[in-house]
């Protein structure tokens, strides 16, 4: 006989895992796993891991990974107008999409170029998360029943369904309407104007081997783990989903959208506002960026830091943004012309291997190594390297584990190994950046992870390997008035003075109003020789 008693202590989602049988669950009752030896790896790193209420603080922020920060925010492209214009003209656009009533926009208080889309509501941001959605009944099946059965059982929903992939499922949550490229499947019959029921695949595109193809049926689509999302009016009759290159394919309806209620515009005023995370606003303001500088941002895609240090000194600098992706770049640059952003140059190029390191040739400034480059057909200069010492400002977002990354339905991490590689691969980052820099200039490293390692530990690593660098506070001088984030974490290799001169953003809406992602800021200066 089949020992069944494992089964029933396990919650729907567990046994399905374990089974592999397909799966539908509610935003709320997903459960956004962390491997054990990754989780026990962060709880060992934070003295906190038990909050005042009981509950274990891992838990709580595997929970608000699930949901979006609460507020729309906008920074204003200062090249292209002053945040009054630009928050008139963005109040207009609310208007003409007759979301006026629904939002409103408000200028942040503590970052001047900053706008706030909020929802128009007496509820408290939490109150208003419908988390829950129609797929609550214990007694419902497990399965997507086929047509009609699934009509004469009324479940999931008395709606004709499409499953989406995961990243479009998270720019759902964040308000986005749906493109017709991360439509997966869609029931038969579906039709144009029709309300169409919407689930995201939590472990779509988690693998390129996994990765499945578009179009199917909802019968067809075996072995997965769904997540309701809530209603949405389709804008094509089924078979335009999977013939379209691009246009939105569901247009979400708000009230009936699982998660805070987000304003759908992203894409609008392109050149004038972007849509950025609160604490990456943070990192530009800390460089301390000044007319006539010479800036390289070394990992930029997709652009929104570099962009944000053309807004702040309105295009007087030589600003070089690098990737390593020349797709990427190729749409930043498109991007940069479109705010207006000429003071940047795209690049692709690996900045783990970018300082010149040949003792034979004359040293050449920036300008120089930009004016003798080829340019190839798509536009970007073909430049190998730079030569030391040449920038004044070093701006180093390097890839991380993204643990902050909100709202995320997936840890693409299996492996604590993992975590450990992206340090490893964040330190061949830092020692070009640290050769880049010019005595007396200015350097950032930001994260988007609450992974000590990749934060505060590297922090440490910086100060012990490079001498010549020093910790600086990244609120300090003309930052001195903002008061956003936390100190770094104890215990991690900071001492209380230097813990007090990062900044660290847990991804913890906290009774204080800060509702963010998880992010980290650094900064330091690179003392002059005497
Ligand atoms: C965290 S993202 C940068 C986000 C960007 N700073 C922004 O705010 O829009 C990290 C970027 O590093 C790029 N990258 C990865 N390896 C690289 C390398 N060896 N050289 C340059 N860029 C690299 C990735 O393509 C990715 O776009």
């Amino acid at each position: 006989m089949a020992d069944n008693s494992k089964k029933k202590n396990k919650t729907p989602q567990q046994r399905i895992q374990l089974e592999g049988e397909p799966s539908i669950c509610s935003l709320k009752n997903l459960q956004v796993l962390l491997p054990q030896d990754i989780r026990d790896h962060l709880d060992g790193q934070d003295g906190t891991t038990t909050t005042t209420n009981g509950s274990k603080k891992m838990d709580q922020i595997l929970e608000a990974m699930k949901i979006p920060p609460a507020a729309t925010v906008c920074r204003v492209n200062l090249i292209q107008g002053t945040r009054e214009e630009i928050q008139a003209e963005l109040e207009a656009e609310l208007k003409r999409l007759d979301l006026q009533d629904a939002f409103s926009v408000q200028p942040d208080s503590i970052l001047d170029d900053v706008l706030q889309v909020v929802a128009n509501t007496t509820e408290t941001p939490t109150k208003n998360l419908h988390l829950a959605g129609p797929v609550e009944d214990p007694q419902a099946p497990l399965v997507f029943p086929t047509w009609p059965s699934r009509q004469t059982l009324g479940w999931p929903l008395k709606h004709r369904a499409v499953i989406v992939d995961r990243f479009c499922g998270e720019a759902v949550l964040r308000g986005s309407h749906i493109f017709v490229k991360g439509i997966m499947c869609a029931d038969k019959g579906i039709q144009e104007g029709e309300t169409i029921a919407v689930y995201a695949d939590v472990r779509s595109t988690i693998s390129k081997n996994r990765r499945i193809k578009r179009g199917y049926f909802l019968e067809q689509y075996r072995n997965r783990l769904c997540v309701y999302l809530g209603l949405g009016v389709a804008m094509f009759q089924r078979s335009d989903f999977f013939r379209l290159e691009k246009g939105v394919g569901i247009r979400m309806t708000p009230h009936a959208r699982v998660g805070p209620m987000l304003p759908p515009i992203s894409g609008i005023l392109p050149s004038k506002v972007y849509f950025q995370n609160l604490p990456s606003v943070l990192v530009a303001r800390a460089l301390d960026p000044k007319p006539g500088h010479v800036i390289i941002d070394m990992c930029a895609a997709p652009g929104g830091k570099t962009n944000h240090v053309a807004s702040l000194v309105r295009n007087n600098a030589t600003i070089v943004a690098c990737d390593k992706s020349r797709k990427k770049m190729i749409a930043a640059q498109q991007m940069f012309r479109d705010m207006g952003a000429t003071c940047i140059t795209a690049l692709a190029l690996n900045t783990t291997d970018c300082v010149v390191r040949d003792n034979n040739s004359e040293w050449q400034s920036v300008t120089n190594v930009l004016n003798a480059a080829q340019r190839a057909p798509d536009g970007l200069l073909d430049v190998t390297g730079f030569y030391p010492e040449s920038f004044d400002r070093v701006l180093l977002d390097p890839p991380c584990s993204a643990l902050g990354l909100r709202p995320k339905l997936q840890v693409v991490h299996t492996k604590l190994a993992e975590l450990q590689d992206a340090c490893a691969y964040q330190r061949k980052f830092i020692r070009e950046a640290v050769q880049l820099l010019k005595p007396g200039g200015i350097m950032t490293y930001s994260t988007c992870t609450f992974n000590a390692d990749e934060n505060e530990r590297m922090v440490r690593h910086i100060l012990s390997e490079y001498e010549t660098l020093e910790l600086l506070p990244v609120l300090g001088g003309e930052n001195s008035s903002i008061a956003l984030g936390q100190p770094g974490l104890a215990g991690m290799g900071l001492n209380d003075e230097e813990r007090g001169y990062v900044r660290r953003f847990d991804p913890l809406p906290s009774e204080a109003g800060c509702d963010t992602i998880g992010f980290f800021v650094a900064k330091f200066r690179k003392r002059q020789v005497s």
